[in-house]
């Protein structure tokens, strides 16, 4: 807090999602951004200590939808640039931890106000382009969600800094400092989300961290912009330091080095273990103990009860399993649906897929863009394929199942029907526009909880569908632990900040909430100090006489 004064931050609330109706004014802004960028080839530095470093190593960065189109290159930091990196977030550290609140604060509301306006247009363009979202996936992304989570960090922060022990007596005075951890952050983001790649780095630059950021590779164009919007803000040089290049020559030299304080992931659970893995094999070199935070996979679940209402069931899976071509980590990927509504159910949700328009996103008429790459749809590819073969062992039908890549990585949304409730899509994650369904005898609603519980090891979203109030009830009370994020008759993706603090269990990560406090108090140290105005002068106690 500032040595002068106490002044309240501005209450956030949420930023609303514009609508880019045809003739609306954002409409045209978006379409001639694309336009522009599109036109364009950008070429990506790293930023180390706030200096634009190129090297002899870069990458092409192309549009999934669209493979033949090179959007840029980006450069790729090599082990000269990983010290580089190390040594900047170090040489920053204490002047970035020695401002006060207010002024870091005024940074991130400042990128803020920055990507209601003049940046919005840009990032959410290249979040369209690079990741292939509609334009709706990008506004409700790298615009709304990013800055909810910039404005919101900062209240949450300020609310956690209020947070004071008691001082019960006039003779001494407790107090808590929130300080920034003992070492910098390793921000680890993944290509799925705009927002989650900004909120990694920024969350704990926010608590006064300085970090290390490694994008996704094939995130790179929005991460690019990200660093513009910090710089803008007024970011000092050396608190975020943007390294895109190989995980292979990234990861090991950060994870071991000692003065690493926390790693702030999002990303598979395979990767999450493997960095957890270098953690306890580098414990005894680190300074202290690093914070692991990491949200990671799901296999998320609808389960309808049989009293639950078809429409909204419908949409429900519809949107919730291939809205940005379900490459959402809340993406509804198994669905449990009793046998009195599979039925109607499935001619709904038939008639539903085919009007699901999937292509290029600067099509607005498209519902779906493409998967994010090569390695992506040859995994679900190889799923339909599978599911395709397995019908009559383990699957009744699939519904859909068409993928083409001679233009774009187009993977049509597709039903597999299993009748196995074990078969491999409804228990593990693919990540894609793929919903596996598992019809159920409608007498067998309580085992059917159980089996969602038990038979996979995720636990991020879920959701009940029911009309039936002791349904919700027992449900609510079976998957107590099946999900993070639970959802009641709605779909179990969208999560805002400030209304459903986000994250998961069991094989889905460390469940820190991010957009909340109990994200922030990860980045934070507290230090107690206690100063007592009056001590005592005698060692014996009344009672020695
Ligand atoms: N739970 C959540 O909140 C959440 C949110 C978004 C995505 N996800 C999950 O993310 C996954 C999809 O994202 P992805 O494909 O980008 O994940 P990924 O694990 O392949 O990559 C995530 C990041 O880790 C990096 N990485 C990979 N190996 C590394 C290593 N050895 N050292 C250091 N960095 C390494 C990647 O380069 C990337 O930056 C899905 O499993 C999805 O469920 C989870
Ligand atoms: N917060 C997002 C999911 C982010 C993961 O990819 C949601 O709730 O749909």
């Amino acid at each position: 807090m500032s040595s002068f004064g106490s002044a309240p931050i501005p209450v956030p609330a949420n930023e609303p999602v514009r609508d880019y109706a045809p003739g609306s004014p954002e409409r045209a802004r978006i379409e001639a951004e694309l336009d522009r960028q599109l036109g364009m080839k950008v070429e990506v530095p790293l930023v180390i200590g706030g200096e634009k470093v190129s090297t002899s190593t870069t990458r092409d960065m192309v549009m999934p939808h669209r493979h033949s189109h090179v959007t840029g290159v980006a450069h790729q930091a090599g082990e000269a640039e990983v010290a580089k990196a190390l040594a900047e977030a170090e040489r920053a550290r204490g002047p970035w931890a020695a401002m006060p609140f207010e002024d870091r604060a005024a940074i991130f509301l400042r990128a803020a106000r920055l990507l209601e306006d003049e940046f919005r247009d840009k990032l959410n363009a290249a979040t369209m382009l690079g990741q292939s979202k509609t334009v709706y996936q990008a506004e409700i992304d790298s615009a709304c969600e990013l800055i909810d989570f910039l404005r919101f960090n900062v209240h949450y922060l300020e609310g956690i800094y209020a947070n004071q022990p008691i001082s019960p007596s006039s003779a001494v005075w407790n107090r808590v400092e929130y300080r920034p951890l003992d070492g910098f952050v390793f921000a680890i983001t993944p290509f799925n989300f705009t927002a989650i790649a900004a909120n990694l780095p920024s969350a704990p630059a926010l608590c006064g961290n300085t970090v290390i950021w490694k994008p996704a590779s094939t995130a790179i164009l929005s991460g690019h912009y990200i660093m513009e919007l910090f710089e803008a803000a007024g970011l000092p040089p050396g608190v975020i330091n943007f390294l895109p290049g190989a995980s292979s020559v990234i990861g090991a030299p950060i994870m071991a080095d000692a003065r690493l304080g926390g790693v702030h992931f999002t990303g598979s659970t395979s990767t999450f273990k493997s960095l957890w893995r270098q953690a306890s094999a580098n414990l005894d070199n680190y300074r202290a103990y690093p914070r692991l935070v990491g949200e990671t996979g799901g296999k998320d679940f609808v389960v309808a009860h049989p009293s639950a209402e078809l429409e909204t069931l419908t949409v429900a899976l519809l949107r919730g399993a291939f809205e940005y071509q379900g490459q959402k980590c809340s993406a509804a990927s198994r669905a449990y649906i009793p046998d009195n509504l599979w039925p109607q159910l499935r001619e709904r949700l038939a008639d539903g897929l085919t009007e699901l328009g999937t292509g290029d996103v600067r099509d607005f008429s498209n519902f779906l863009g493409a998967v994010i790459d090569k390695h992506a749809f040859a995994d679900h590819k190889a799923a339909i394929d599978a599911a395709k073969a397995a019908i009559g062992s383990g699957v009744a039908e699939v519904i859909g199942g068409e993928y083409d890549d001679s233009v774009g990585y187009f993977v049509r949304p597709t039903i597999i029907v299993a009748t196995d409730p074990n078969y491999p899509s409804m228990v593990e994650e693919l990540f894609g526009p793929i919903l596996t369904i598992y019809v159920y005898p409608e007498a067998e609603f309580e085992q059917t909880l159980q089996l969602c519980d038990e038979s996979s090891p995720y636990a991020l979203t879920g959701a009940i569908f029911a009309e039936d109030r002791q349904a919700v009830v027992t449900a609510v009370e079976q998957l107590r632990f099946a999900a993070g994020n639970f959802y009641i008759n709605d779909k179990p993706t969208g999560a805002v900040v400030g209304q459903q603090p986000f994250g998961g269990g069991r094989a889905s990560g460390t469940n820190d909430k991010a957009g909340s406090m109990w994200n922030l108090i990860r980045w934070l140290s507290p230090r107690t100090i206690k100063e007592n105005f009056s001590p005592p002068r005698d060692w014996r106690y009344p009672f020695l006489g």
